[in-house]
């Protein structure tokens, strides 16, 4: 079964429908970026995978095992409270809270996964740091290692390099490509950054209105959304939806 499918789906805000019939799926160990330009849906689709925005129809089933409160969340930056007064043990810890239901007390598991996933992202050494003394790049580590608390098969990640340097930005992905083929926890990443999906994702969702795609990478390269938006770097993929419609009229490539 699945980890994730969703089935036609359509999600609104009173009234106003933001995505509309979409369907994918995806597996275990799948590393899937959702791509689109700006106000296409992608946070939104996430608070819906996260159950904090209910479909208006289709539904979204979790198969393998994987429970919705069990989703390793990596919020978007600005949604982030960066000042947070915590040190960073407390702040990965934290993200053992969302599977404890009613019980709020940490147990030694919480503990020995919180030390674990500090040690496995290198930031173990800043335990006792304060969180909101920490650069931009510690910080999205503390939170990573947070999300990785969370979860055992799934890391949903909301624009997670916006705001860090190149160089930041390289490992910050060498990292997320390593916990993804090495423990094999699947992977959602929200993200404007098309050059580095393609290096990374084994799929990828693209949304805009007229002009979805969900597949592979591979198949994402060779499609005409895809071709056009890598060519133009992103945003206006209008000429690939005329492209697209004209040879479906002729019968030809339908990817
Ligand atoms: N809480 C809300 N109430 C009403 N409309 C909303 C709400 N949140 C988002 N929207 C609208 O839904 C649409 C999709 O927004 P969303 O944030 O999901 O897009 P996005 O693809 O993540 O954009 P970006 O790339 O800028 O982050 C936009 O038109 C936005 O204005």
């Amino acid at each position: 079964m699945a980890l994730i499918q969703c089935e036609n789906i359509s999600i609104a805000y009173e009234g106003q429908t933001v995505i509309e019939d979409l369907s994918f799926q995806m597996d275990q160990g799948d590393y899937l970026c959702i791509v689109g330009e700006n106000g296409s849906g992608k946070s939104t689709l996430v608070k819906s995978l996260l159950g904090l925005k209910s479909p208006s129809k289709g539904k979204i089933i979790f198969g393998d095992g994987l429970l919705q409160r069990e989703i390793g969340y990596l919020p978007q930056q600005n949604d982030v409270q960066k000042d947070f007064p915590a040190s960073v043990y407390e702040v990965v810890l934290s993200g053992r809270l969302n599977g404890r239901g009613f019980h709020p007390f940490y147990k030694a598991e919480d503990k020995r996964r919180a030390k674990e996933n500090m040690q496995l992202l290198g930031i173990d050494d800043l335990a006792r740091s304060c969180f909101r003394d920490l650069s931009g790049g510690q910080k999205q580590r503390v939170l990573l290692a947070r999300a990785l608390c969370a979860t055992k098969k799934l890391l949903l990640l909301d624009e997670p390099v916006t705001g860090l340097d190149p160089i930041v930005t390289a490992e910050f992905y060498q990292l997320i490509k390593e916990i993804n083929q090495k423990s094999g926890i699947a992977v959602v990443m929200v993200s404007h950054d098309i050059e580095s999906a393609l290096r990374d994702a084994t799929h990828i969702l693209h949304l805009q209105e007229n002009a979805r795609f969900f597949g592979t990478t591979e198949d994402y390269k060779k499609s005409a959304v895809g071709r056009q938006y890598i060519k133009s770097g992103q945003i206006d993929v209008q000429e690939a939806v005329v492209e697209e419609r004209l040879k479906q009229m002729k019968g030809g490539d339908k990817s």
